[in-house]
């Protein structure tokens, strides 16, 4: 599995700095991605998909730039945005499905039919004309999944994917993803959603404040939570 390399890499838009100086290799199969509301979290992983360039400092896939090599990026990463609505282009299931093949180059009459196979695969041959809107919120976050699946990429990047699921719901779309055997990278609120990872990155503020094995990271993480929600508690019963 290629390393993702960051070095120096910083990202800011007029009037802010969101990632600053991150230098950290991220090598395991089961990365975990942990920080505030804020941190920059998102925006590190819509650098990591390619979607937007650094503004200084370097990234690289193995040896792809995922920004200016944008069809090698396809290959190595998929996205799975917070809100599946976000993501969703298509007004049915089976385009939708094909979107993404299509952008690597398949002729469109072969993406469909390898949508229609997908479908029938998970027993969902039915849903292939479906409108995309009558999907529930679940369903259609496991269409985005689906989709970039078809694509097969190395790494799938995870966008807190269990928010707005219910508990069935995230039982099932974990057992799922627990099984892929593609590097995950996913942002989490939870520490004990993270538990199993091989490595944890922590940002604070858009700045590295911890890396390393869960073990190590969130037990510090948790501290400092901890430490951070008392002091509001203090603050806020001042009179
Ligand atoms: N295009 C943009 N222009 C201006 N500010 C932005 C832009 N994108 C993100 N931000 C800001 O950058 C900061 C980091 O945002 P980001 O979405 O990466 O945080 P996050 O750690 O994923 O947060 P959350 O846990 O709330 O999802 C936030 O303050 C956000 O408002």
């Amino acid at each position: 599995m290629e390393p993702i390399c960051l070095s120096d890499l910083s990202y800011a838009v007029p009037g802010k700095t969101l990632l600053q100086g991150l230098t950290v290799t991220l090598s395991g199969r089961r990365v975990g991605l942990i920080g505030r509301n804020g941190s920059g979290k998102t925006t590190l992983l819509r650098l990591i998909a390619g979607l937007v360039a650094p503004s200084s400092g370097r990234l690289r896939i193995g040896a792809t730039d995922p920004f200016t090599d944008r069809k090698a990026a396809l290959a190595k990463i998929g996205i799975l945005f917070q809100n599946p609505d976000h993501q969703i282009l298509f007004p049915t299931v089976e385009e939708e499905l094909a979107f993404g093949l299509t952008q690597m180059g398949h002729p469109q009459h072969a993406a469909l039919a390898r949508a229609r196979d997908a479908l029938a695969a998970h027993g969902r041959a039915d849903w292939a004309k479906a409108a995309v809107w009558t999907l529930s919120h679940g369903q259609k976050q496991w269409l985005c999944l689906q989709a970039i699946l078809l694509m097969q990429p190395e790494t799938l990047l995870l966008d807190e994917p269990f928010a707005a699921l219910d508990l069935p719901t995230e039982i099932r779309l974990r057992r799922h993803l627990d099984a892929l055997p593609q590097r995950l990278i996913t942002i989490a609120h939870r520490p004990d959603d993270l538990i199993g990872c091989d490595e944890v990155l922590w940002l604070d503020q858009g700045r590295v404040q911890g890396f390393g094995p869960p073990d190590q990271v969130l037990p510090a993480f948790s501290a400092e939570m901890a430490r951070l929600g008392a002091e509001d508690m203090g603050a806020a019963d001042e009179p």
